[in-house]
């Protein structure tokens, strides 16, 4: 992601107890555009190890700065539709008049093997996943302090031009009415707070008992009754 951070050198990384088997989990995060969700998304990816962001397609053209493949796969319009038509993506959406879709490939299996997918999606690529990956999917929406701090926030990152600028500010309201289709809500007034706040969402969801896989083994053998202990009566 190209978008610059604040720094973050004195915060904690929000590690996973590793010592048991666990389901990786999909960490959807929304919001309307310049609330702050790549910024946070590249902390997460800085801090934390064990959690790797699903690159998504796109036919909007590179903001200077961005890499193809890293920030996105910029794809043309054409290739786009072929990728549609091939079932590649596991959801995708019209988000700004230009399309962005999550590829199938990598994210499925890796789950399996305990692997943490992020995603910076809007709502309408939310609920595709949530109706497909329900009991892999934590869905946290950030909203500004204010409308003004938005735009001004828009304004300062410096990336785009005035008319799209505009066109986001008048997507934010209806952006924001989606707040009720997420998990958590966190405002993102200030930053460290605001990271603060993810990464314990994260690490909460991860002891989530359904996603310790392990437990069951380990649990078995913590009850397994020693040699010479009296039967307990039922
Ligand atoms: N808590 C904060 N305080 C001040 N500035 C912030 C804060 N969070 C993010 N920013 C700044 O706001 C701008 C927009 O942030 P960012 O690009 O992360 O938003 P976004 O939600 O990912 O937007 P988009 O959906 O358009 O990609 C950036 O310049 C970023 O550095
Ligand atoms: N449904 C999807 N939405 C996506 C995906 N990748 C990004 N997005 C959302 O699009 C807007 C605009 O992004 P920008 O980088 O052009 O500012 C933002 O809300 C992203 O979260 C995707 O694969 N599917």
């Amino acid at each position: 992601m190209s978008k610059s951070a604040p720094k973050t050198t004195q915060m904690h990384s929000p590690e996973p107890d590793d010592t048991l088997a666990r389901r990786g989990l999909m960490f959807i995060m929304s919001s309307p555009s310049g609330a702050g969700k790549t910024t946070i998304s590249r902390m997460l990816l800085e801090h934390d190890p064990h959690i790797c962001i699903s690159v998504s397609c796109t036919t909007r053209p590179p903001r200077p700065g961005e890499v193809d493949g890293k920030d996105y796969h910029f794809v043309s319009r054409a290739e786009f539709d072929r990728m549609v038509e091939n079932d590649e993506f596991l959801e995708w959406a019209q988000v700004f008049g230009h399309c962005y879709g999550t590829p199938k490939a990598q994210v499925k299996a890796g789950l399996k093997d305990g692997q943490d997918y992020l995603f910076d999606i809007d709502w309408q690529g939310t609920q595709q996943l949530y109706q497909k990956l329900e009991r892999d999917v934590v869905r946290v929406f950030l909203l500004p302090p204010s409308i003004e701090e938005l735009r001004r926030r828009l304004t300062g990152r410096g990336t785009d031009s005035t008319e799209v600028i505009a066109g986001r500010m008048a997507r934010a309201r209806s952006e924001i009415s989606h707040w009720d289709g997420y998990d958590y809500v966190v405002v993102n007034d200030d930053i460290r707070t605001c990271f603060e706040k993810v990464t314990e969402i994260l690490a909460a969801e991860r002891m989530r008992r359904a996603r310790q896989t392990g437990l069951i083994g380990f649990v078995r053998e913590l009850m397994r009754p020693e040699e010479g202990d009296a039967t307990e009566a039922p």
